[in-house]
């Protein structure tokens, strides 16, 4: 966390992916990214949920046990789910301290601004540090009537501009904007002296946050004006698993380098098969459908 906090004092803007289980986990960690967010986000990505409002706790912890397994140098931060915090300041930091004790999480993360500030104090006062989430905050769509862009009129930009200050005051050691105008996430960056974590924010802030599945390509019909795609993997995976079918249809694969031979035989009949000849199967690089048989060449 002080690392944290230090990038804002020497202007390095902090890297933050979302993150669900451990294969991907290894891949962020050796990339030199400061954040892996285990974020609610997994009730779209991974769960095929329409918003986040269906997550629990222990959907949460599961996903971040996967992810801490996995991780060797970012600080892992765990996304407090809808109605784990919302209701009094001793469930908030029942459920913060599952997270951590549970789930390894180094700092939770939870979205709101005045009406949340008592949790954060409880829970900075039992040393688990809080990363808040202002401006499009998902748990709340509804409220919103869809994930649209916040704080576009004066008096919504100015509540979230004293937002911001309740959540530094109340302990927060950084905090995400989400989905606002660009030069009110500049103002309020600047106006702070914990980081601010930006997505759909701006170029303003002191670092950026991405849904990993969003940065990597990987869903087709999921392209909001906020996200980059740095890579179009849903083509490359669509194509690697169509090239599988079509091996396994013509019996390309497996081939032999891919295929267990038996122990070499020491009874009379060893010497009716080659000891290299696979046991089963056809050869590789044929794209001819093969007898099938186990019996002697
Ligand atoms: N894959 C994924 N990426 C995310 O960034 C993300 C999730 N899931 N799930 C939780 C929330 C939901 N989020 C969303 C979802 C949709 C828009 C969206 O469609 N935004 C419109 C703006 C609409 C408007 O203000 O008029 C856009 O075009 O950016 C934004 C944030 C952000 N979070
Ligand atoms: C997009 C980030 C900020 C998030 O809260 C999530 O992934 O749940
Ligand atoms: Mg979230």
């Amino acid at each position: 966390m002080p690392d944290i906090h230090a990038r804002k004092r020497d202007g390095v803007p902090i890297v933050m992916i979302t993150a669900y289980d451990a294969t991907f986990t290894r891949l962020v960690d050796a990339c030199d990214v400061d954040i892996v967010l285990v974020g609610d986000s997994l009730g779209m990505v991974m769960q095929g949920r329409d918003h986040t409002l269906e997550v629990t706790v222990d959907d949460m912890i599961y996903h971040a046990r996967c992810v801490r397994r996995a991780l060797r140098c970012a600080h892992m931060t765990v996304d407090m789910p809808f109605m784990s915090y919302q209701v009094s300041p001793e469930k908030a930091l029942e459920n913060a301290g599952r997270l951590v004790k549970e789930g390894g999480a180094a700092s939770v993360k939870l979205e709101g601004g005045a009406r949340v500030v008592p949790a954060i104090e409880a829970l900075v006062a039992a040393g688990i540090p809080v990363m808040g989430h202002l401006g499009l905050t998902p748990q709340s769509v509804h409220a919103f009537g869809g994930f649209k862009v916040q704080a576009r009129e004066e008096a919504e930009a100015q509540r979230l501009r004293e937002e911001a200050l309740m959540l530094q005051d109340a302990g927060c050691f950084s905090m995400v904007l989400e989905g606002i105008p660009a030069p009110l996430a500049t103002e309020v960056s600047a106006s702070l002296s914990i980081p601010t974590i930006g997505i759909g924010a701006g170029n303003g802030c002191d670092g950026q946050v991405l849904v990993m599945q969003d940065l990597l390509g990987l869903d087709d019909n999921f392209k909001p004006k906020f996200v980059k795609r740095y890579a179009e993997l849903a083509d490359t995976v669509r194509d690697a698993f169509s090239e599988y079918a079509r091996e396994v249809r013509s019996r390309a694969f497996p081939g032999k380098e891919h295929t267990f031979k038996a122990k070499k035989r020491k009874s009379k009949d060893a010497g009716l098969r080659p000891v290299d000849e696979p046991e089963a199967g056809p050869s590789s690089g044929s794209d001819e459908p093969r007898r099938r048989g186990y019996g002697p060449a």
